[in-house]
């Protein structure tokens, strides 16, 4: 009997089928280019040679644990400043172009005041749309960005109604009766004024779009280096894509935790971002293929594959996201028009297929998110073969616009 374990049988066929089986094209992606069915054969040679050979599999022990990341609060300052780039996505040749046609109708349910850990406050703003059952979600930085759809009249609701669902304007207290500024301002009288309640004195001033005074600026800098271009008064945006692994159980595979921190942190600091911004959270986790399969892939990726080719080899397109639903929630938002935004990405495809089928939002600068451990040279970040090989796979086959130098 052989003392192989079961595992590296090479009786056994591997768990992903041979690619002469598999279809050239899925979901209109070409799938393999001879180079590409090479690659794969060599990690798949790769496996086999290594049980032929009896020898131990590759380590199977994580490298140094990462410990869980407070969003915004493990984020240094920067040594460098981040990069923005003019955007002109007219001229766009990104690979993986994933556009709608048509935008889904979203509607904002409720949202919230969530105090965070790093004593900045966000709005929680949870979407529910007409093409999916999943809750998608805006993470809202500063009073200037308010949801149209939640502000606006529903049948019936009572004032009590609109706050619970946080259609309310300033802030909720004991005893608050209205939803409205005029309302409180007729009850409480002028008490509720000499009491500083600054969001709501900003949203009378500027008949509620506010207008900080900073905005004004054309350019600036902060306390920890980062140099502002002449766009800084444009809200910031970014859309981020669910990753648990990433960003609850502290997975060094990716960098997803970390670009969420940083963009809370940006957003976060009114230096920075004088006219708030928005994380619109998307739902579509493992770029779109779910949890279960994302974990298949990493599978895979620990027999040999890049994260691309192991999307391949479950019958899953490279990316199966789309941003229809990030356009719609960023109108709702009030942030579509000519007056643009800045977007933090370094994915292409994201910069032209945010902006909509009609153009309807302008991305008019790209904030490149340049991962920790290469900013601070090693000494903050994640660091792991892993996170370093998902990055080069990004650059090189998802044309992610990111360089080390
Ligand atoms: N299928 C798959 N998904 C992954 C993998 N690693 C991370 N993800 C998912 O990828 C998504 C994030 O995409 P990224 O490619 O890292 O970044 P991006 O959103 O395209 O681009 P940026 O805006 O620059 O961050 C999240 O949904 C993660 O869950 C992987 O190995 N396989």
């Amino acid at each position: 009997m052989s003392n192989l374990p079961a595992h590296a049988s090479p009786a056994l066929a591997p768990l992903y089928s041979p690619q002469a089986s598999s279809p050239k094209r899925i979901d209109g992606l070409e799938l393999t280019s001879s180079a590409h069915e090479a690659d794969i054969q060599a990690g798949q040679n790769a496996v086999t040679t290594r049980a032929l050979r009896h020898e131990p599999p590759p380590s199977i022990i994580s490298p140094a644990f990462t410990p869980p990341a407070t969003p915004g609060f493990s984020t240094p300052s920067h040594p460098r400043p981040p990069r923005s780039t003019p955007v002109d996505t007219s001229q766009s040749d990104s690979p993986f172009p994933n556009l709608v046609d048509t935008l889904p109708a979203v509607e904002c349910d409720v949202r919230a005041r969530i105090p965070t850990t790093t004593g900045h406050e966000m709005w929680l703003h949870v979407y529910r749309n007409n093409i999916d059952s999943k809750e998608h979600l805006a993470i809202v930085f500063g009073n200037n960005i308010r949801s149209r759809s939640l502000d606006s009249e529903r049948p019936g609701e009572t004032e009590l109604d609109r706050m619970t669902r946080g259609a309310y304007v300033g802030r909720l207290y004991p005893g608050r009766t209205s939803s409205r500024v005029e309302q409180i301002k007729r009850v409480e009288g002028t008490t509720l004024r000499a009491k500083a309640k600054p969001d709501i004195r900003e949203f009378e001033k500027s008949n509620g779009s506010i207008v900080t005074s900073a905005s004004s600026a054309s350019s600036t800098s902060s306390e920890s280096g980062d140099v502002l271009t002449s766009n800084f008064a444009l809200p910031l945006v970014r859309i981020h894509s669910e990753c648990y692994t990433g960003e609850t159980v502290w997975s060094a595979r990716c960098d997803c935790g970390e670009q969420l921190d940083e963009a809370a942190r940006l957003m976060a600091d009114p230096h920075l971002s004088p006219s708030g911004g928005a994380i619109i959270y998307l739902r579509q986790e493992g770029r779109g293929i779910g949890l279960g399969e994302k974990l298949k892939a990493y599978n895979l990726q620990d027999l040999g594959n890049d994260t691309y080719e192991a999307n391949i080899m479950l019958r899953h397109p490279a990316d199966a996201r789309s941003y229809g639903l990030a356009t719609a929630m960023l109108m709702d938002l009030g942030l579509s028009g000519e007056k643009g935004i800045r977007l933090l990405t370094n994915n292409p495809d994201k910069v032209r297929a945010v902006e909509g089928p009609g153009r309807e939002v302008v991305v008019k600068e790209r904030v490149a998110m340049i991962p920790l451990a290469w900013k601070t040279g090693g000494k903050a970040g994640i660091r792991s073969e892993e996170v370093e090989k998902y990055l080069s796979t990004k650059i090189e086959k998802f044309k992610h616009m990111l360089s080390q130098t």
